[in-house]
């Protein structure tokens, strides 16, 4: 008996229909480098981990704002007219989707960068902050 055949397959249009839904809120560390990179302004980027992680290493020009105080006061200075990419640590860490949640509920575009911090380091992207790459990897 098949592991991959004993459910069935969605349909090409269901499927279709799933992964843009998925793509709609979600991009990867890849793809924000390159936007970044080659100057893309259509987006603002958000660290939602802890000060002490944000003041050692981050994602050149992220903003800072901690998941647990999202808030329409702590969000009041955000550009509703770009669309929020938010982050954490890794793949492991389920921030980013707490705080993507949150800005959503304040009715922000949002989506969230799979793979967090870890992956952007993976990659080898540029840093900002006091420890840059010698910061710690989990939080
Ligand atoms: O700081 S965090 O681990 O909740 S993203």
């Amino acid at each position: 008996m098949s592991l991959v055949l004993q459910t069935p397959a969605a349909t090409a249009d269901q499927a279709a229909r799933h992964f843009l839904d998925k793509l709609s809120v979600e991009t990867d560390v890849s793809d924000v480098w390159n936007d970044l990179h080659h100057g893309v302004t259509g987006f603002q980027v958000v660290d939602v981990r802890s000060e002490k992680a944000y003041q050692e290493c981050h994602v050149p020009g992220a903003i800072h704002l901690p998941h647990p105080a999202i808030s329409s006061e702590t969000t009041a200075a955000l550009d509703r007219d770009k669309l929020i990419v938010v982050y954490c640590w890794s793949p492991a860490c389920n921030g980013a989707t707490k705080g993507a949640a949150k800005l959503a509920a304040l009715g922000f575009r949002v989506k969230e960068m799979l793979g967090g911090i870890e992956y952007w380091r993976r990659e080898g992207h540029p840093v900002e902050g006091g420890l840059g790459t010698t910061a710690p990897l989990i939080g």
